[in-house]
């Protein structure tokens, strides 16, 4: 059979960046040590060190055109890209103004048929003559988004064209897909889109040889999904997968009951109306899901909720203005109290990163003592029933309104029991993105209310917030 020559991939010079592929951006005015250590700018990703580019396509919610372009090296802005967006009415005619000086950008416009849904996912294809990369992160395509925030970003092998000899056995896995079923899953979400400009990468994807992935896509498509696309999205997925390959597979039943104190940590940059109190969705059904309760006997949730309080964003490195990017209203704040006392700070001090504001959404689950990993999702996701889906119909139905995607790390497909978090960064620990265990808020604490002024203490950048 041809010898499928591995092209040496520059991302793994990147000291301490396999297995896991999960880079943090870089951040400008911290020492550059800290950035050096599992972190990529988009100019890097798109680099020509990578292979020749041969056409690209962005999937995002927020875009600076020109500025997109400019991230790409000289030699390809010619390139074809596609920009898949859910951009209506203005926002779609300053987007279709932005592209008009590039002839080779098309525009994509995702369905959007229900209210109050996003199109949140971040995610690049880059087809190169040698095979595709594909990038999974959690960065608007606008400069502020790459610049003093903490945000995420998975970076997939480049996944070698499906050579055409017959007799080339590596490729016989159900058209060369993943333990972890990587292509299916990426192809299922697509499809969701019906998109004719689609239909040229789902092909493009089917004939690539994407055997290596050892990821799960964890994705959000709007709809109402019941029978055999009841587990296909949202929370639900995530249970599916998380349910059958950790607990159940590796510690037995007998040691579940050990298991079910083990933490569940969620970290976003936004949250939405989940209800008069947590019995209404974040515990009856979000944390129910990911603790896979399925013990008779209710203990109390082990959930814990990094979002950043309001002296986390005003000592910041942009100061209030990071605040910005963190949009909970005080419309939704305030007919949800009940939240607070699941609130922790935005903390990571061991990645330099605790003045970088989050923008990254991250839900993982860990020992008692913080020293063992049982699963990390990246995503786009935020902590609402629009991201993630809301039972319906007698827990019958998910109701999704929001495009989502991310990528979850399972210990099995890393050929362990847990992934170890250890105190010092350079071993092989897996490089979560924040501290742990996670700091409380202090008494005097609020978490970051977008819509309201702060005029009492200025920030680094010795200004107020005034929203209006
Ligand atoms: O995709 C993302 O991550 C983001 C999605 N919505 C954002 C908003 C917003 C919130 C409500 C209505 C319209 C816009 C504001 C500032 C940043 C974001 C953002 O970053």
């Amino acid at each position: 059979s041809t010898i499928q020559l591995k092209r040496y991939d520059p991302i793994d010079k990147i000291k301490h960046s396999l297995p896991y592929r999960f880079f943090l951006t870089t951040v400008k005015g911290i020492p550059d040590e800290n950035n050096a250590l599992n972190a990529l700018s988009l100019k890097e990703i798109l680099s020509t060190q990578h292979g020749q580019l041969i056409q690209s396509a962005q999937f995002n919610y927020m875009f600076h055109i020109d500025w997109l372009i400019e991230q790409y090296p000289s030699e390809f802005r010619q390139k074809p890209l596609l920009i898949v967006h859910g951009c209506k009415r203005d926002e779609l005619a300053s987007l279709k103004a932005e592209c008009s000086p590039y002839p080779k950008i098309e525009l994509c416009s995702a369905d959007m048929p229900i209210p109050f849904g996003t199109h949140h996912t971040k995610m690049m294809f880059l087809l190169y003559t040698e095979g595709i990369r594909i990038v999974i992160h959690t960065s608007n395509l606008i400069p502020q988004d790459w610049n003093q925030k903490t945000q995420g970003i998975w970076i997939s092998p480049i996944f070698p064209k499906i050579s055409k000899t017959t007799d080339d056995y590596s490729t016989t896995t159900a058209n060369s897909d993943s333990h972890t079923n990587f292509k299916r899953d990426l192809l299922t979400y697509l499809d969701r889109y019906s998109s004719k400009q689609l239909q040229f990468w789902m092909q493009t994807i089917l004939e690539h040889d994407m055997s290596s992935a050892n990821v799960h896509v964890i994705s959000s498509v709007p709809g109402r999904f019941t029978g055999g696309d009841f587990q296909k999205f949202g929370h639900l997925k995530l249970r599916q997968v998380t349910i059958y390959c950790t607990l159940k597979t590796y510690l037995g039943i007998d040691k579940q009951e050990q298991y079910q104190s083990w933490p569940i940590v969620g970290q976003f940059s936004s949250i939405g109306s989940l209800g008069k109190d947590a019995d209404q969705w974040l515990e009856k059904e979000f944390l129910t899901t990911l603790k896979q309760l399925n013990s008779s006997y209710l203990e109390k949730p082990e959930l814990k909720l990094i979002y950043p309080s309001v002296e986390n964003v005003r000592t910041s490195l942009e100061g209030y203005k990071a605040g910005g990017s963190l949009p909970y209203s005080m419309n939704t704040a305030m007919r949800q109290p009940w939240l607070n006392k699941y609130l922790y700070q935005w903390h990571s001090d061991y990645r330099n990163r605790t003045h970088a504001s989050p923008h990254i959404k991250t839900y993982l689950r860990t020992s008692n003592d913080y020293k063992q990993l049982l699963w990390f999702l990246v995503t786009s996701a935020n902590l609402s029933k629009a991201a993630w889906g809301s039972l319906e119909k007698d827990n019958t139905q998910l109701f999704i309104r929001s495009y989502e995607i991310g990528v979850l790390f399972l210990p099995k497909n890393f050929s362990c029991s847990s992934f170890p978090i250890l105190d010092d960064k350079i071993s092989d620990s897996f490089p979560i993105p924040y501290d742990l265990p996670p700091t409380k808020y202090e008494a005097k604490d609020k978490p970051w209310i977008v819509d309201i002024p702060y005029t009492s203490q200025r920030d680094s950048h010795d200004c107020t917030w005034n929203p209006h």
